[in-house]
């Protein structure tokens, strides 16, 4: 098989501990057809005595790619699996063979053969060729090599990645052993690369303890088993398997997060496409402001129903012109329709608002009148003189001028404010037919934390973060649900969790979602209440272990915000993505908060940058001299000072530090993302 490509002589260097040893890994002319691939190796090199010496493990890595191999692409996901293990975490390992091939199943096979069973690597990771694609073949080339199965490596990897993307169930990763090797497939992408070695790479020094037959399986197996090695974590539901418990002890927990790390506009569409409107509701009228209207509303009467006075005066016959009129009688507003018919020469006092009586077409304002005569105690006038020029139909608003008929007075979608709630009024539409809004469940996690009434206990602090968010969703007009404060122990999560979701379309928790061995959140959405991930990690400041799930719970969908801990944290990540995310659940068309142009001002005349793209907190003031206001630093950014959000009213957004530039100076004109009234 293995149709071979035409490239340039490959030059790769097979590294053995204490004798490094250059081996040209050549392309020569096949006899059958054009060329064959093969690496030449040292007669009867072997590098399992230096690994096997030091108790490193030795590791290969195989690129298996078309491009890569035609030098179309650079292998990035090599130099990705070179860091991971070069950066140590959980393995002692040196990478003592690399190599690229071709998408062919004779390229991989041979490969791989000839570094299980000639170089005796314990380690081989090919990257690469596991998906649908026609030409991806590794997983079946392994096939060809391994004597025995590995699957629980596979499933760790799908299972762990399905948590971020469901495109990970179109990987086919095979895991195996020969001899004392352990093949490993990775898929090709360096962002997939990392994911799923983080899940193996705790397991895989003990998996070639076993696999060799070292000494240290027995140490390994006697720390196992002792309690003292295993914190407190969630076990996959009630499952008390020695090895999955170990496999969780704080000294093996990841050393890097298994997150991506996304930026916010992706962190906030991801968030968008999760949240559609909840359901309907039909409410009270009076009930409704910040609502979405979820069906038009129609007026069933005109109004005004009758021709109505616009102003205080006298009802006139324009075409009798300015002069004397006899004053016949009255219409005032909220009377039964007057009597009068008013005639030629003849006039009838109205009030405004008052229907205009029969015969009458015009109405003259009190102003442009003087009174001729007058019964002696002034209770009746007779007789009054127009002193002004009448414009027939002057001062009256006819049938259904301000509304029609029929007419559609409120929009599907329009957000209800107090002068809606006057229109509703107006028509007669006191129950109204809304999106629901979502109802919010508000959780703090730690066990360091304590309800603020009582007095300071040791090693405790007050819990801010429930009564602020709480107090913020509600201000937002959002119904809440005080979930409390949940211990750092899976059950406790559990329970405060499920009790939260039985009342709730949304969780928003805080704390308990960065590399703390007590940062069991997600572990226990996943796998308590099989929540899928969306991501773990943005690329702001702060914010970083923002994580966004979702899940179904008793046939819900519930969506989950695990903000992190701090308090600035949490408050921020909750003006970005939970405020515009409840907005979108409720029906909103317009969800993301407004954003200005201002101009950077800090006490210190810069403001140092940082590596994530920061959201720095500023007051936003107006220079009565200046088109566009200032932002005005708020001092120490600190994401656990919570003053730091005092006083402020906008996210001013900083980019990210460069080599080029670390600072933001004074003057420099930034986005400012309003978080409160200007
Ligand atoms: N090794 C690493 N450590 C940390 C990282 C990291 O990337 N690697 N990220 C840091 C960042 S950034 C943040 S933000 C925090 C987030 O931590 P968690 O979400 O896990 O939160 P906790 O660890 O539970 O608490 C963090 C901090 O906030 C205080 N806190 C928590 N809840 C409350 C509350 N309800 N009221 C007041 N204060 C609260 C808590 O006591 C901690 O001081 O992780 C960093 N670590
Ligand atoms: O991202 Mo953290 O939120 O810096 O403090
Ligand atoms: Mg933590």
């Amino acid at each position: 098989m293995a149709a071979l490509l035409s490239k340039p002589t490959l030059q790769r260097t097979l590294k053995c501990k204490g004798a490094k040893k250059k081996v040209g890994a050549k392309r020569l002319a096949s006899s059958n057809s054009m060329r064959e691939f093969t690496t030449l190796l040292g007669e009867g090199l072997t590098c399992q005595t230096m690994s096997s010496k030091e108790n490193t493990v030795s590791v290969g890595l195989l690129t298996v790619s078309d491009g890569c191999f035609q030098r179309l692409t650079t292998d990035t996901s090599g130099a990705c699996v070179r860091n991971l293990i070069n950066e140590g975490s959980h393995l002692k390992a040196t990478i003592i063979v690399e190599d690229c091939v071709p998408d062919e199943m004779d390229a991989i096979h041979t490969i791989l053969t000839k570094w299980c069973d000639e170089l005796n690597v314990n380690l081989i990771f090919t990257l690469g060729g596991t998906g649908f694609s026609p030409r991806d073949v590794t997983p079946e080339a392994t096939k060809t090599i391994i004597e025995r199965d590995a699957p629980g490596l596979s499933l760790a990897m799908i299972k762990a990645s399905l948590d971020i993307t469901p495109f990970a169930m179109l990987s086919r990763p095979v895991c195996g052993i020969r001899k004392q090797s352990l093949i490993i497939n990775l898929p090709g992408s360096p962002k997939a690369v990392k994911e799923c070695f983080h899940i193996v790479s705790p397991s895989l020094q003990h998996a070639v303890d076993l696999i060799t037959g070292r000494k240290e399986v027995a140490e390994t197996h006697k720390k196992m088993q002792s309690s003292e090695a295993a914190p407190i974590k969630e076990h996959h539901h009630s499952c008390s398997h020695h090895q999955s418990r170990n496999l969780e002890a704080v000294a093996f927990r990841p050393r890097h997060s298994n997150f991506p790390m996304i930026s916010v506009k992706e962190a906030q569409n991801i968030v968008f496409n999760h949240c559609n409107i909840i359901g309907y509701e039909t409410i009270d009228y009076m009930e409704s402001v910040g609502h979405v209207l979820a069906a038009d509303v129609f007026s069933t009467d005109p109004l005004p129903p009758f021709p109505a006075s616009m102003k205080d005066g006298y009802a006139v016959i324009a075409a009798d012109g300015q002069g004397t009129r006899q004053v016949i009688g009255a219409s005032i507003a909220g009377s039964q329709p007057a009597e009068v018919n008013v005639e030629s020469g003849f006039c009838a006092r109205i009030s405004t608002g008052a229907p205009l009586p029969p015969g009458a077409d015009s109405v003259v304002m009190v102003e442009e009148t003087k009174l001729i005569s007058a019964s002696e105690d002034g209770s009746e006038e007779f007789q009054i003189e127009i002193m002004a020029p009448v414009k027939h139909g002057q001062e009256i608003r006819p049938i259904g001028c301000d509304i029609k008929e029929g007419e559609i007075v409120l929009e599907q979608g329009t957000i209800l404010t107090p002068t809606d709630v006057g229109i509703l009024a107006t028509v007669g539409q006191t129950k109204i037919k809304v999106y629901a809004l979502p109802i919010l469940a508000v959780l703090s996690t730690g066990n360091e934390l304590q309800e603020s009434q009582a007095d300071l206990q040791r090693g405790r602090i007050r819990d801010s973060n429930r009564p602020a968010l709480l107090s913020f969703l509600k201000q937002q007009g959002f119904p809440v649900v005080d979930a409390g404060i949940a211990k750092d122990h899976p059950e406790a999560l559990y329970q405060r969790i499920n009790a939260a979701f039985e009342k709730a379309d949304v969780l928003v928790s805080t704390g308990g979602v960065s590399m703390g061995e007590m940062d069991l959140l997600r572990h226990v959405l996943v796998n308590r209440f099989g929540a899928v991930v969306h991501f773990g990690r943005v690329d702001m400041k702060p914010g970083k272990p923002t994580t966004f799930a979702s899940c179904e719970h008793d046939g819900k969908k519930k969506i989950v915000f695990a903000l992190p801990g701090n308090p600035v944290s949490a408050i921020v990540t909750c003006h970005l993505y939970v405020i515009p995310a409840c907005r979108k659940l409720s029906g909103r068309k317009r969800y993301l908060p407004t954003t200005i142009k201002a101009e950077l001002s800090s006490p210190t005349g810069y403001i140092p940058l940082d590596f994530r793209p920061e959201y720095h907190r500023v007051n936003v003031q107006w220079h009565h001299e200046k088109s566009i206001p200032y932002a005005m630093s708020t001092g120490n950014q600190q994401s656990s000072r919570l003053l730091s959000m005092n006083r402020a009213n906008g996210l001013a957004i900083l980019p990210s530090k460069t080599t080029e530039m670390s600072s933001i100076s004074n003057g420099t004109i930034v986005d400012v993302i309003v978080i409160d009234q200007l």
